[in-house]
C-alpha cells in the first residue's frame, strides 16, 4: 500500500522491522504489550512507528513528544479511529471514548462536566465520606478479597452517582455485567493493540458469518448483544423508576427532569442517546481504573512497610485516633498526598492510554507521521523517565520533595499532567478520582495494617505480581495481611454514622 503513496516529506518515525504486507501483526502482543512497547521507546526514542495492513499505528514515548503533540497541536490529534470490529459489529462506537472529534463528543464532555466537573465532586464528598467506612468494614471482614471490595465500592459509587442505583454487594447485577463487558472489552475487544483485519480491510465485513475465516463476526455479535446490555439495562432502570416517580436524584434522572416533572411527553431522542451513551462510559471507565489504582498502592504499602508507618504517623498526628480522614484534612497531609501522586505513576493503570487518530499529515522532529494515523502515548515509558523521575522502577514518595532541576520539569513530574491524558480527551473522571480514591487510600493508612501474608510456617510469603489484563494494568489478586491497626480502630468503624 505505501509503495503506490508519492514520496512522503520526511522519513517515517523509527520501529520494528515489518513483514511484508501484512506490518508488524506479529509484534502486538496481547499481554502486557506496554512492556513491549517501554522496549521499543528506549531502542527508538521520542516515537515509535508500525504499521498492520499500512495502517499506521505511532507510539508517543517521551513526554517532550507528548505535550508537543497532543497537547499543543490538540486540534489534530483529538480525533478517533472508526474501529469497524469494536465500534461498528461490537457496538461500543458510540462510547465517549470511542466517538469522533466534533459536535458529538462536545456535546457528551460538557455532560460528563456537569457530573464529574469540580463543584460537582464537591457536593459528593459528604457521599464518598459515607460509603468509605463500609468498604473498610468489608475489607476487615474479609481482606482476601479486596479487589471485590474496591470494585464494589468504586462500581457502587458510580451507579449512585450516574444511575441513583445502590449496589448492596457484589452480586449486584448491575456490577457484575460492567465486570463482564469490561473485562470483553479490554481483553477480547481491544486487545492487542485493537486492530482487527476488518479495521483495516472494511469489505471483510460483508463476509457471511458462516464463511471460513468469519469467526470475528459470530463472535461480535455475541458480544454486541451483551454491549448493548450493558449501556441499556442501568438506563432503563432509572426511566422505569421515574415512571414509577421513585427515582433517586441521579446524573440521568436530573438530566431527563423535563420528562420527571411532564414538561416533556417523550425524552428528546439527542438527549436520551448522548445521557444513555455518556452515562455508560463514565460508569464503564471508573471499575477497573480505581481498582488497578488501589490494586497498587495495596502492593507499594506491602514492600515499603516504612512508608506506610510514615503516613500512619502524618495521619495520627493530623486527624487524631477517633474518626476517619475527610477531604478538608488533604492540605495538611503532605506524605499522603505525595503516596497517591507516587501510586498514580508507579501503578500507570493504564499504560498505553486509549488511541487518537491523526487527521491531517503531520511533521515531527523531522519526522513524517501520516494522516490517519492512530496515535497513542506511553504512560508507561513517560512515568518511567530517568530525567522526570530518577530510580524510576522503586516507590518512593519521596521524590516530590526534591528540588527539582528547573521549573519546567518540576510541573512535569507530577504524574497527573499526563497520567489522565491531554486536552480535549483527557480523563473527565479525573477530579473524581482525586477525591474518591485519595479518601480510600487514607481512610486505610489510618486504621489498618497492611503486610506480607504469612505462611503455615511463619514465613513471610512475597506477593506474586502478575498481570493478565490488556488495557489496565491491574495485578491480580496477590497474598497479603490487611488487619486493623488497633482494638481502637476497629471501634472507630463499628461507630454508626449520624
Ligand atoms: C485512576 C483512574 C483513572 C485513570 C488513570 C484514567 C485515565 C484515563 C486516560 C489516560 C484516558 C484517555 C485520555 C486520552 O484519550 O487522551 C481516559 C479517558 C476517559 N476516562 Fe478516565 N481514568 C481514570 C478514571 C476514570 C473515571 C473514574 C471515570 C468516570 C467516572 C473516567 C472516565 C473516562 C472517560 C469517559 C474517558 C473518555 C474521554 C474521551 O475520549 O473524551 N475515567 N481516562
Amino acid at each position: 500500500r505505501q509503495l503506490t503513496k508519492p514520496k512522503p516529506p520526511a522519513p517515517y518515525p523509527p520501529g520494528p522491522k515489518p513483514l511484508p504486507i501484512i506490518g508488524n501483526v506479529a509484534d502486538l502482543t496481547t499481554r502486557e504489550l506496554w512492556l513491549v512497547a517501554e522496549r521499543w521507546a528506549k531502542e527508538y526514542g521520542r516515537i515509535t512507528y508500525l504499521h498492520v495492513f499500512g495502517q499506521g499505528l505511532v507510539f508517543l514515548n517521551t513526554p517532550e513528544a507528548v505535550f508537543e503533540l497532543l497537547d499543543k497541536r490538540g486540534a489534530i490529534y483529538s480525533d478517533k479511529p472508526r474501529l469497524v470490529m469494536a465500534g461498528e459489529l461490537c457496538g461500543c462506537e458510540n462510547m465517549v471514548a470511542f466517538t469522533p472529534y466534533g459536535d458529538r463528543s462536545r456535546r457528551q464532555r460538557k455532560l460528563m462536566q456537569i457530573a464529574l466537573g469540580p463543584s460537582s465532586i464537591k457536593t459528593y464528598q459528604p457521599l464518598l465520606e459515607l460509603e468509605t467506612k463500609p468498604f473498610l468494614r468489608r475489607l476487615v471482614a474479609d481482606p482476601s478479597k479486596y479487589q471485590d471490595h474496591i470494585r464494589q465500592y468504586a462500581g457502587g459509587l458510580t451507579l449512585l452517582v450516574v444511575y441513583g442505583h445502590q449496589a448492596k454487594s457484589i452480586d449486584d447485577p448491575f456490577l457484575r455485567l460492567a465486570e463482564e463487558c469490561v473485562s470483553l472489552l479490554s481483553n477480547r475487544i481491544a486487545s492487542g493493540g485493537g486492530i482487527w483485519p476488518v479495521d483495516v480491510f472494511p469489505s471483510l465485513k460483508r463476509l457471511p458469518e458462516w464463511f471460513p475465516g468469519a469467526g470475528f463476526k459470530r463472535n461480535a455479535a455475541i458480544w454486541k448483544k451483551k454491549m448493548e446490555e450493558f449501556v441499556d439495562k442501568p438506563y432503563e432502570f432509572v426511566l422505569d423508576e421515574m415512571d414509577k416517580g421513585i427515582a433517586r436524584s441521579s446524573f440521568v434522572s436530573v438530566l431527563l427532569d423535563n420528562v420527571a416533572q411532564g414538561k416533556d411527553k417523550e425524552v428528546d431522542p439527542q438527549l436520551d442517546f448522548d445521557v444513555r451513551w455518556t452515562a455508560n462510559s463514565m460508569y464503564g471507565a471508573s471499575i477497573d481504573t480505581t481498582i488497578a489504582t488501589i490494586s497498587h498502592f495495596i502492593l507499594a504499602m506491602v514492600q515499603h512497610p516504612e512508608v506506610l508507618k510514615r503516613a500512619q504517623a502524618e495521619v495520627d498526628a493530623v486527624v487524631g485516633p477517633n474518626r476517619l480522614p475527610v477531604c478538608e484534612d488533604r492540605e495538611s497531609l503532605p506524605y499522603c498526598d505525595a503516596i497517591f501522586s507516587e501510586t498514580l505513576r508507579w501503578g500507570v493503570p493504564l499504560p498505553l492510554t486509549l488511541p487518537h487518530r491523526l487527521m491531517e499529515d503531520d511533521i515531527y522532529d523531522d519526522m513524517f507521521i501520516p494522516k490517519g494515523s492512530i496515535v497513542r502515548y506511553i504512560d508507561l515509558a513517560i512515568s518511567r523517565d530517568e530525567k522526570l523521575y530518577p530510580d524510576p522502577y522503586s516507590f518512593n514518595p519521596d521524590r516530590y520533595f526534591h528540588p527539582a532541576v528547573d521549573e519546567a520539569t518540576a510541573r512535569r513530574r507530577d504524574p497527573r499532567m499526563y497520567i489522565f491524558g491531554f486536552g480535549r480527551r483527557r480523563c473527565p473522571g479525573a477530579n473524581l478520582v482525586e477525591s474518591s480514591a485519595w479518601l480510600l487510600m487514607v481512610s486505610v493508612i489510618a486504621t489498618l495494617d497492611i503486610g506480607k501474608a504469612i505462611d503455615d510456617q511463619g514465613r513471610e510469603i512475597e506477593p506474586e505480581v502478575v498481570f493478565d489484563n490488556a488495557i489496565f494494568r491491574s495485578p491480580n489478586p496477590f497474598k497479603c495481611s490487611i488487619r486493623p491497626r488497633s482494638e481502637h480502630a476497629l471501634k472507630v468503624l463499628a461507630q454508626e454514622d449520624v
